[in-house]
């Protein structure tokens, strides 16, 4: 039996794991792994990093699961193979490096925002941010870690294929609205986020040859127009960050056609520690800042109140992080 402060003097030791990675995924180690027959000098050669030290480096990510050693050979791990192999179309290591400078900024600013509050200008909209982020790890994210599900999701409703018209509301890189209209031919759609996204959104939309169906539209939704005539909207975590969420609402009932589907996808926060830890800790920067947080039913009943019928909620463990609520519901 340890002794019980060991519950917490552990933890620090994550922060090792994280650093770990990180370096490994900046020296692009897992794509010289690729190669057969990697020992330790070649990867030296790749590399250019001490010799000691890299394979102190090994042994780390050979902890972590992420390689092997075979007779004196490194080869990676099936998830180090799908993941973080630089250059592939699954890579995920900026989704990775760039959810960590996120959290390392968030822990800087904790103490602070614990003294002295949430400053207004923490509130103030941080849409060059997005747009850079938007260029790499959202993309990355929403195309290899979120669109499988997405597309399984809306594959469940069945008259979906009729639809014509879709909103992609604060859409980021774009990429979930164009997996889905790619996948069905009848239908256009709006992108629709900050207009500092445009230029990346374009670009996504010219990569999925879909110029002729699909439009980029920049504004704030909270002041702006976001259309009319939609079948359907899609709107994941982003309801976070209005202020008024129900007069939001109001405006996604009203641009929909009647009998038009809203898919909501955001994380709710109740107070099982069981169920809600992750999701507590993944949200705690953010709700320091004062940005709004969901507890369970908090959505649905926002939901209700402006007119929607509920056709479905459930949570859902395939999205990054932590579980997920997703509520699908019609005009
Ligand atoms: C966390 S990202 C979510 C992106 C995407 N929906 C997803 O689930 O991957 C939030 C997005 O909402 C956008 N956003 C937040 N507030 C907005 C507003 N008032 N007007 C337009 N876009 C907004 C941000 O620019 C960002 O791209």
């Amino acid at each position: 039996m340890n002794i019980g402060i060991n519950k917490y003097l552990t933890m620090l030791l994550e922060q090792n794991k994280v650093e770990v990675l990180a370096i490994a995924l900046k020296l692009k180690l897992f794509m010289y792994l690729e190669e057969e027959n990697i020992d330790l000098e070649k990867l030296l050669s790749y590399l250019n990093t001490n010799k000691e030290n890299t394979q102190i480096l090994l042994e780390a990510l050979a902890m972590m699961d992420l390689i092997k050693k075979e007779k004196s050979f490194y080869i990676n791990s099936s998830l180090a193979k799908k993941y973080f192999v630089y250059n592939t179309s699954s890579y995920c290591g900026d989704v990775f490096l760039h959810r960590k400078e996120l959290s390392t900024h968030s822990r800087k600013v904790m103490s602070k925002l614990i003294s002295e509050g949430s400053a207004k200008q923490a509130l103030a909209k941080n849409s060059k941010l997005w747009a850079n982020a938007s260029k790499k790890s959202l993309k990355q994210e929403q195309k290899n870690l979120i669109s499988k599900t997405v597309l399984e999701i809306v594959q469940e409703i069945q008259d979906f294929p009729k639809m014509k018209k879709m909103l992609d509301l604060g859409c980021s890189s774009g990429v979930l609205g164009l997996e889905i209209i790619n996948k069905y031919p009848n239908l256009s759609g709006v992108l629709f986020d900050f207009p500092d996204l445009a230029e990346v959104v374009k670009e996504h939309i010219s990569e999925y040859n879909l110029d002729n169906r699909v439009k980029f539209v920049g504004g704030d939704i909270q002041n702006d127009e976001i259309g009319s005539n939609y079948d359907f909207i899609w709107c994941s975590n982003i309801f976070y960050f209005f202020e008024n969420k129900d007069e939001v609402l109001e405006k996604i009932y009203k641009a929909l056609n009647p009998n038009g589907i809203l898919i909501s996808a955001h994380v709710e926060i109740g107070e099982e520690k069981e169920q809600y830890e992750d999701s507590f800790f993944y949200f705690l920067g953010l709700k320091l800042q004062g940005r709004t947080t969901f507890k369970p039913m908090h959505l649905s009943q926002a939901f209700e109140k402006v007119g929607f019928r509920n056709i479905n909620s459930y949570t859902t463990e395939q999205f990054p992080l932590t579980k997920t609520q997703i509520h699908i519901v019609r005009k």
